[in-house]
């Protein structure tokens, strides 16, 4: 197995580049992030054909958090060294791990910070194999040249239907009678049991899983409000309110389906539960920051709130095992004592459906821009795609230069480029970071290392890619 040290070149190995590049016609160029070590890593290419631009068994990948079986195949196929591993890993064993790494992919749990993404010295590409990226440095990312992609709506479908299925599990105090069974005791109530049909259900956050759950709502006969901070189309005859207030005040079932930004950290707290009917019930399957957990006790055990469903928790464990038993969590003793509280485990995302089509759209983001340079569907810098390069003429690179988006850097970059009959070219920018990708022909060996070098020279350079 090759370590980061084979593909750095070293003076040998770049003579013995220089002979390889001469007799194969594809190899690649990859610059180290701006905070990395100076020297260019050069990697020639297995595959002259077809665009597999680096020695592909020396791109190292690290799937933590159980990612799918059908990413983790999509990523060995292509000859990279995947390691697998089944939970999240500590911020020490994570600083260790990734300075190593070309590719990480994560799921929710794992935090990549400032202080890690520092280590990630050959780093190129996160992917999140969630909807979330929340838990991702995404503006540090951006900035050092590392893409981050994920999986906008796979698993939508799974948190709503499973959202469905709390709302008639709290109406029926489900969790309380299975529990009593469980437990010997026969005790067969209809006080506080409700059908769910004539209901309001507020949503709070429509997007991919509060316009989905809409619909589901609607069809077993709820009526829908939502609230959002964009005024978007509601779907059947759900109605979008003006206010937070206005929400929480009206619907008998709240849910929550935003994202975790700095707005939404404790957006359902005192003051919303004070707002809420009496006897209503709040369900919470998008951060765990959302909801003010010492606030719903209090709103629990008074008898404001009827019920609720907490999936995602401001602390979550890194693997399975132990939860409640530790000391971030003071608050865990009195959620295990409430009644008709249901306590998941951040299985809102976690169906086998959802989990392979994940697997699938993430990795296949992260082989395209790997192997290709494109970022569509990048969630921290601008979509930037040129269609594939064919192998075809030995004599065409692709180039991939994302630097600082301050003025001149394109006429700069045009000079350099220019020496070569530049076949197509997309540039786009977003916030302080650009991206420019560019197909160009007349290249060989000497040329294109020169061409790498003069790029790399320039102060705009965030990070160069030559691939071919
Ligand atoms: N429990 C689980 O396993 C899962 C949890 N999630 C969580 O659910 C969240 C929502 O997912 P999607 O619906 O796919 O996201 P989305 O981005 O499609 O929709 C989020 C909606 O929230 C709205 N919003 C943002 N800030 C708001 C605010 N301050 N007040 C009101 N509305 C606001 C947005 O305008 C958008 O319409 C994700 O960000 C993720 O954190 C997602 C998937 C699985
Ligand atoms: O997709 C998301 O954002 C989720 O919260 C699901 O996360 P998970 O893949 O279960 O770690």
């Amino acid at each position: 197995m090759a370590t980061a040290q084979d593909i750095r070149p070293r003076k040998d190995e770049l003579a013995a580049q220089a002979q390889y590049l001469s007799t194969s016609p594809t190899a690649s160029f990859h610059s180290p992030s701006s905070h990395g070590s100076a020297l260019q890593r050069i990697i020639p290419v297995v595959n002259a054909k077809h665009l597999k631009p680096f020695a592909t068994e020396d791109i190292k990948v690290l799937l933590l958090e159980n990612v799918n079986q059908a990413g983790r195949d999509i990523l060995s196929a292509q000859g990279y060294q995947v390691e697998f591993l089944k939970s999240s890993l500590s911020e020490d064993q994570l600083i260790e791990k990734i300075r190593d790494v070309h590719v990480i992919g994560i799921r929710s749990k794992t935090k990549l910070s400032e202080r890690i993404l520092k280590e990630a010295k050959n780093l190129i590409v996160i992917g999140c194999f969630c909807i979330g990226t929340n838990q991702v440095d995404l503006q540090y990312a951006a900035n050092h040249g590392i893409a981050v992609f994920n999986s906008p709506f796979s698993n939508s479908r799974s948190v709503a239907e499973l959202v469905i299925g709390e709302i008639i599990a709290l109406a029926r105090q489900l969790g309380d009678r299975s529990n009593e069974m469980h437990n010997g005791t026969w005790n067969k109530v209809s006080n506080k049991c409700w059908e769910i049909r004539g209901k309001t259900l507020g949503i709070v956050g429509y997007g991919h899983i509060g316009a989905q759950l809409s619909v589901l709502a609607e069809s077993m006969g709820m009526s829908v409000i939502f609230y959002d901070v964009l005024n978007l189309m509601a779907l059947g005859t759900a109605r979008q309110v003006e206010t937070l207030d206005a929400l929480m005040a009206e619907a008998d079932f709240i849910t929550c389906h935003v994202p975790e930004v700095p707005e939404t950290k404790g957006m359902i707290g005192r003051k919303q539960f004070d707002q809420m009917k009496t006897g209503s019930y709040l369900i919470n399957a998008s951060r765990g920051t959302v909801v003010d957990i010492p606030a719903l006790i209090d709103a629990m055990r008074s008898g404001k709130v009827a019920g609720a469903a907490l999936d995602v928790y401001p602390n979550e464990p890194a693997g399975n095992g132990d939860y409640f038993n530790n000391d971030l969590n003071t608050w865990g003793a009195d959620l295990r004592a409430l009644k008709n509280l249901i306590l998941t485990p951040h299985i809102g995302g976690s169906t086998e459906e959802a989990q392979s089509a994940i697997g699938v759209e993430v990795a296949q983001a992260l082989t395209r821009y790997v192997n290709e340079g494109t970022t569509l569907g990048a969630v921290n810098l601008p979509e930037v795609n040129l269609r594939s390069l064919t192998m075809e003429e030995p004599d065409h690179a692709r180039v991939v230069y994302i630097h600082k988006n301050i003025p001149g850097v394109l006429r700069k970059v045009n000079e350099i480029i220019g020496d070569h009959n530049v076949d197509k070219q997309m540039t786009d920018s977003r916030g302080d970071v650009a991206y420019l990708m560019a197909d160009i022909s007349d290249v060989n060996t000497t040329n294109i290392k020169d061409l790498y070098e003069r790029l790399e020279s320039l102060p705009s350079r965030i990070m160069t890619r030559i691939l071919y």
